[in-house]
């Protein structure tokens, strides 16, 4: 392994300049290059012009039938026309721009061209030159690289890292796995899938090779658990069970079998020292602020401060207003830390928060900017936050001497795919919904049958419904986005002159917005035409319509959060999705939202839809990087790998018999992981 750790200027060729461009690919070492893969394949596969389709790419062999001819274009434009002899028909071929060819095409010599084939003229738009070879079958390895790199460069530095290195390639897998799956070794993968000579070959190599990528991922996610199990950094914290039935004792509900099982399971780890690292995945409306809140109760009963951190202000403020009166009843205080503070607000609170002054903080993503301090800090909540990785989690929690961890998702990931985003951490689901809680029907009408949705509002008004009405177009342009929700807002306006409107956007000031909040909490506004600014969490009981205008430009999961909005009460609730869809796919999934409320069943539908990119929206980072695998394509592999990596680290947790996977672990750090 030592050896292939050496840096790719170990080669000859690679000068300065050029290992600057390579590690802009992420290529470093000589490992990096060698299992640096190809996107896909060009198939030089020898066609008989009788079998070529127009414009199709093919290999032409034939005999040079005359001297090639150059001709000057002016600039740098050139063409090399030559005339090539297949069978007892002659084609003509034409290169752009590369005049060098000319030299090769020599009268009588044997050739193959790879090229575009022009079924009308009979000719070849040559692309390069192959030298005429028995075989009839060849497959030429495209590669990422990006504007300063070319194809053949990096093609030779491969084949001279094989030719110095493969004997130096170990198998990482162990070769029992190896033999059950029917996986190549190491070395066979790398010559497959650079150099195959047939399709099968390089079909066998991306096979393994994606198993191998899964494999390893797993084992660095199964051994970071492991090792995370073993940290006896973190906090017990003495949990005061009475205190934390009384302080559930004030909701005018009981928990849920599922909410009590996962709160149990989140009290048993914030008393043990290992610092928590716990997922509470429970789709929308299933409860999962309350078990939190409850969490955040017990460690503070327990001498400690907690913070609460969600994605908008919105929900911060919302959060704010129903859990600190709940936590004052037991004197303890709540602190709301948002980035719409005055400067002497902030400075007067982050004092306050540094000193303990509160217990409870609740905040965005202002809580862990670099001058907030706090002060013995036992439970970290985070709530929708799939956007982070596992780095950026690992990071969080050295905020403030290894706290506790709770991650809170409605995004309802399969269960395979949930290994790909959060293998390292251990899973609660609340798969249960509070009781009385009754189906949102959803409907899908054409925009042209706005008509019937307005008499439907209207009527739901008379019975004192509230209304979302979401009217964001997603959109990268911020304005048309706000043009299409005032559009809306007044149309709304005038068609419901007796009804208070009211309109909610991401540019309003952040005291607006909370006005607004308030007002529709209070049934003070009956209809809140809103962007997406309300997707997550939005919590407001009484309102049971939600019309989603423009509903093909959300994903699955987005529409299912929009709709978990409504059907938080007992009243019947209801959806309505207007929409034109521009496709198939579109359509699929308007329909897929009208026969489902179960969230994890519309992300299953999803992924086969769009796959795993679009699953989790654009704004998502901190998504692993697979170079040649896909867990949506590939869950099955993934499932497998998963449970050998878990396995293998179970039965031998140091991996004392896999020094080689010990030392790729140690070379695969912690800082790479995402
Ligand atoms: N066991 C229960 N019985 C009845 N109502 C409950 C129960 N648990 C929570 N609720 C109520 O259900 C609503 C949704 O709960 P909560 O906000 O905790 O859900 P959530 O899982 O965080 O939802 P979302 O993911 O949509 O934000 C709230 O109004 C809450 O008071």
């Amino acid at each position: 392994m030592q050896k292939l750790l050496q840096s790719v200027n170990y080669l000859n060729g690679v000068g300065p300049k050029l290992q600057r461009t390579l590690s802009e690919l992420g290529i470093i070492t000589i490992y990096d290059l060698l299992y640096y893969f190809p996107r896909r394949y060009e198939d030089l596969v020898v066609k008989d012009p009788q079998d070529a389709n127009d414009q199709e790419k093919l290999v032409l062999r034939g005999i040079i039938a005359a001297p090639a001819l150059l001709k000057r274009l002016g600039g740098k434009r050139t063409l090399v026309i030559v005339r090539l002899l297949i069978d007892n028909e002659t084609i003509p071929v034409t290169f752009f721009n590369q005049p060098w060819l000319k030299k090769q095409l020599e009268t009588g010599r044997e050739l193959a061209i790879y090229g575009r084939w022009d079924a009308t003229k009979r000719s070849l738009i040559g692309i390069k030159i192959i030298q005429a070879s028995s075989s009839t079958e060849r497959l030429d390895a495209i590669y990422p690289t990006g504007k300063h790199l070319s194809q053949k460069i990096l093609v030779k530095l491969i084949k001279q890292a094989i030719t110095q290195y493969l004997p130096f390639v170990h198998d990482l897998l162990p070769s029992s796995l190896r033999q059950e799956y029917h996986l190549l070794s190491d070395a066979d993968i790398i010559v497959g899938i650079h150099f195959p000579r047939t399709k099968q070959q390089a079909q066998a190599a991306r096979r393994s090779a994606k198993f191998r990528e899964l494999f390893l991922y797993s084992l660095r996610l199964c051994a970071l658990k492991v090792s995370q199990g073993q940290d006896k950094h973190g906090v017990a914290q003495a949990i005061n069970n009475d205190y934390v039935k009384q302080f559930l004792r004030q909701f005018d509900f009981e928990l849920t079998g599922a909410q009590r099982r996962t709160l149990k399971e989140i009290l048993q780890d914030l008393q043990v020292p290992r610092p928590m690292n716990r997922l509470l995945q429970g789709d929308v409306g299933s409860g999962k602020t309350v078990v939190a809140a409850a969490a955040m109760f017990a460690s503070v009963t327990a001498g400690f401060q907690t913070v609460l951190m969600v994605p908008t202000e919105i929900l911060a403020q919302q959060h704010y207003q129903k859990l600190a009166p709940l936590f004052a009843k037991f004197q303890m205080t709540t602190a709301l830390l948002t980035s719409s503070l005055t400067a002497k607000q902030k400075q007067e609170r982050l004092a306050a928060i540094k000193t303990g002054q509160f217990n409870i903080v609740i905040g965005t993503q202002a809580l862990f900017q670099k001058d907030v301090e706090y002060k013995r800090l036992g439970l970290v909540v985070i709530d929708e936050q799939h956007r982070f990785g596992v780095r950026q989690r690992q990071m969080l929690r050295q905020k403030g001497g290894e706290p506790d961890l709770l991650l809170m998702t409605a995004t309802p990931i399969p269960r395979t795919l949930a290994i790909t985003y959060y293998g390292e951490m251990d899973l609660s689901v609340i798969d249960e919904l509070p009781a009385g809680r009754q189906i949102v029907n959803t409907y899908w009408l054409r925009s042209s049958k706005f008509e019937q949705v307005r008499h439907f509002m209207a009527k739901q008004l008379q019975q004192q419904a509230q209304i979302f009405v979401v009217a964001a177009l997603v959109n990268d342009s911020d304005k048309i986005e706000l043009a299409s929700v005032q559009t809306i807002y007044q149309k709304l306006q005038q068609q419901f002159p007796q009804q208070k409107v009211g309109l909610l956007h991401g540019q309003l000031a952040a005291d607006k917005k909370d006005q607004i909040m308030q007002d529709f909490q209070k049934h003070k506004i009956d209809i809140l035409v809103a962007t997406t600014v309300i997707e997550v969490g939005v919590d407001v009981p009484n309102a049971s319509v939600m019309v989603v205008m423009n509903a093909e430009r959300f994903g699955l999961s987005q529409l299912h959060q929009l709709r978990g909005r409504v059907g938080r009460g007992l009243k019947q609730s209801y959806c309505i999705l207007v929409s034109d869809p521009p496709n198939q796919v579109a359509l699929q999934r308007l329909k897929i939202m009208t026969q489902t409320n179960d969230g994890f069943k519309l992300a299953q539908k999803d992924l086969e839809l769009r796959g795993s990119g679009d699953f989790f929206g654009k704004e998502q980072s901190g998504m692993p990087q697979f170079e040649i695998a896909d867990p949506v394509a590939d869950v099955k592999m993934l499932d497998i790998a998963y449970q050998k990596a878990r396995y293998l680290i179970r039965d031998d947790p140091q991996l004392a018999q896999h020094p080689d996977l010990q030392e790729y672990l140690q070379m695969k750090t912690i800082n790479n992981l995402d």
